[in-house]
């Protein structure tokens, strides 16, 4: 694991206060250092590299795995006072689903790159930036793109945003996103609401909690059995209800694989043993952190292709990003309605 035990570590791992690699850590051994050549030797060890200082950064900034609870303060006052606004809701966007940011009014938005210590999106779909603004009338913040496992990041590092969402004041966390239909009874364009997860990779003992707890941000063995929030998942049904889609909506449970390989036909057939109704690369470890932090969650699937789960089923039922992005860009108007009229229910209830 390559996660750092000390405020160096911080800085080195993102090349900012640290980039000679010459200041002592903490605990009195010396950082990697980098040669004038670009290769970087350590100098305990000895060990030489191919990789230039700029590749040796730039993979130890993607391997980073824990956040120490200064490093989250530090991003979170960054927004905060760069925006002027404390958030009370903060929206995930899944994949092609970027445009439930851009319903935000007044929107401050902070590219990825420019923020701080924080990582950048990799994956088409995800435009990589954080829309800060109001939607209808609460104070709303939104990632314009989530980071996933297969991008390489550690887990903790794809959900580190919701701990910053956390400290900037969010209470409500929406997460959404693009997922394969496994129930039979769901078609693509459906909207899954999630009511649980099978968490595929905590099976694999991997977790975005791994490593030493901060009780700031919550307890050791956090619970799960209630992370979906039962009120807002029958605000939604309402919701639905109201906007005539209620045919179409779905409550049910997600799971998580690592990706970025779409699934076979025997990893669906036990997946839906298992009771999973949608399966995605996301979300889960973001819902973990979130409830990990006592956060509220909502979360919902947007059915972007059925999955094939019998070896008879047509070859064509072969999923495709492209069609993952086509089907979200047909329902973002409708993923839009939804999350709009939930903030507003929030927002009366304040
Ligand atoms: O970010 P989400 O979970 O919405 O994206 C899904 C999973 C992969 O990133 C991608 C595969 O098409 O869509
Ligand atoms: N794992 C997985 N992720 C998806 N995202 C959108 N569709 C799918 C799918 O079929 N499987």
């Amino acid at each position: 694991m390559t996660g750092y035990s000390s405020k160096t570590d911080v800085a080195t791992a993102n090349g900012k206060q640290n980039g000679s690699g010459n200041q002592t850590g903490e605990n009195g051994t010396k950082p990697t250092e980098f040669t004038p050549q670009g290769n970087h030797a350590s100098s305990e060890n000895n060990i030489q590299c191919s990789l230039t200082s700029d590749e040796f950064r730039a993979v130890n900034l993607m391997r980073q795995d824990m956040y120490p609870y200064e490093v989250i303060q530090e991003i979170a006052d960054f927004i905060v006072k760069g925006s002027g606004i404390r958030p009370k809701i903060g929206i995930i966007c899944g994949s092609g689903l970027g445009s439930l940011a851009d319903i935000i009014q007044n929107p401050k938005v902070f590219d990825y790159e420019k923020i701080p210590n924080f990582p950048v999106s990799t994956v088409e779909g995800h435009a990589g930036r954080l829309v800060v603004g109001t939607l209808e009338g609460a104070n709303v913040m939104a990632m314009q793109g989530r980071f996933h496992f297969y991008e390489g990041y550690p887990l903790a590092k794809c959900s580190m945003p919701v701990r910053v969402m956390k400290l900037c004041g969010v209470e409500y966390l929406f997460a959404t996103n693009a997922a394969g239909g496994i129930n039979p009874k769901y078609a693509v364009g459906d909207i899954m609401l999630m009511h649980d997860h099978v968490n595929m990779l905590g099976f694999a003992g991997n977790s975005p909690l791994q490593g030493p707890n901060d009780p700031r941000f919550g307890p050791r063995f956090p619970a799960l059995v209630n992370s979906y929030n039962k009120d807002l998942i029958n605000k939604a049904i309402e919701i639905s209800k109201t906007m005539g889609i209620e045919s179409s909506v779905h409550v049910g449970v997600y799971s998580c694989l690592g990706g970025p390989t779409y699934e076979t036909i025997a990893e669906l057939k036990a997946l839906r043993m298992m009771g999973v109704d949608a399966v995605g690369m996301s979300t889960v470890h973001e819902v973990i952190t979130a409830r990990h932090c006592d956060m509220k969650v909502f979360a919902f699937s947007l059915i972007t292709n059925k999955c094939a789960t019998e070896y008879s089923d047509k070859k064509d039922d072969e999923a495709s990003h492209d069609e993952v992005m086509a089907v979200a860009k047909n329902r973002q108007k409708t993923c839009c309605e939804l999350v709009s009229r939930l903030v507003a229910e929030i927002q009366k209830t304040a």
